[in-house]
């Protein structure tokens, strides 16, 4: 859309589309996300949240990540009962490294110009956002929230660095749930529910993820 397009479809009240992108590994999504979500969605009056499970999360190379498919089949079971939740493909349908520019341009392409995007994320992702491929074009591609998470301490001053108003902190209620605790306790055969919603520990169980070292299932499942 032209600026002149813009201002006439501004001009005569056509309201943009507000779109929440909860990007993430899930691996597996647990009660921390969908809070998040949610909290943003309230908050920033989004008309939808869409989930987009990475496809090859190149931060975290140096540990396994299960298969795209279990992680985006996770993420449609926990946001099923959502009408305004949804759950894109497009990370794993990418080939090579998973980056976030990439992410928005397709979610740019694939909306249309009337949608605005905001990029939903974590304190501790909010700290690495500089360290993300392209940065720099980021912050025109959409508004960043970055949530408030136990354990990661974040004050304004810890958006110093980033260009002005490109990113509002945001504090949501505090659960201290990662996906990697809820792995460490599959591993450990320790209970994950109510950390996840209960069609995820049923999935993680049909699908035997996170087997326990030496249990003879193989480790790297990717
Ligand atoms: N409990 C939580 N509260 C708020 N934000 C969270 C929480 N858990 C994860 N997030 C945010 O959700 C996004 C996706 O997180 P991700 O899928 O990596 O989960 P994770 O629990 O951080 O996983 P892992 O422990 O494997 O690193 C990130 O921006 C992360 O900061
Ligand atoms: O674009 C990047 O280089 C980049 C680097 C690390 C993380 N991200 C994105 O941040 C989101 C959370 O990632 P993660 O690894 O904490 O699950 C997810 O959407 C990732 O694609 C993006």
């Amino acid at each position: 859309m032209t600026s002149t397009e813009l201002g006439i479809a501004r001009a005569a009240g056509q309201r943009r589309y507000r779109l929440g992108v909860m990007g993430g590994t899930f691996d597996p999504i647990h009660h921390g996300h969908l809070v998040a979500a949610s909290e943003v969605a309230a908050k920033f009056a989004l008309d939808e949240v869409v989930f987009v499970p990475t496809g090859m999360p190149w931060q975290k190379s140096h540990r396994e990540v299960s298969p795209a498919e279990d992680r985006y089949l996770m993420t449609v079971i926990a946001t099923a009962s959502n009408p305004r939740f949804s759950v894109s493909r497009v990370d794993i349908d990418r080939p090579g490294n998973t980056y976030t520019v990439d992410t928005l341009k397709d979610l740019r392409t694939e909306r249309g110009p009337n949608t605005d995007l905001f990029f939903i994320t974590g304190a501790d992702a909010v700290r690495q956002i500089l360290t993300w491929y392209g940065a720099d074009e980021l912050f025109d591609l959409a508004h960043f929230v970055g949530v408030t998470r136990p354990g990661v301490p974040m004050t304004p001053a810890d958006l110093a660095h980033l260009p002005e108003d490109s990113v509002t902190l945001l504090e949501v209620p505090a659960l201290a749930i990662s996906s990697t605790d809820c792995r460490e306790r599959v591993r450990a055969h320790e209970p994950i529910w109510y950390l996840v919603p209960d069609g995820i520990v049923q999935y993680i169980a049909k699908r035997g993820l996170y087997p326990a070292p030496g249990s003879g299932v193989p480790h790297d499942r990717s």
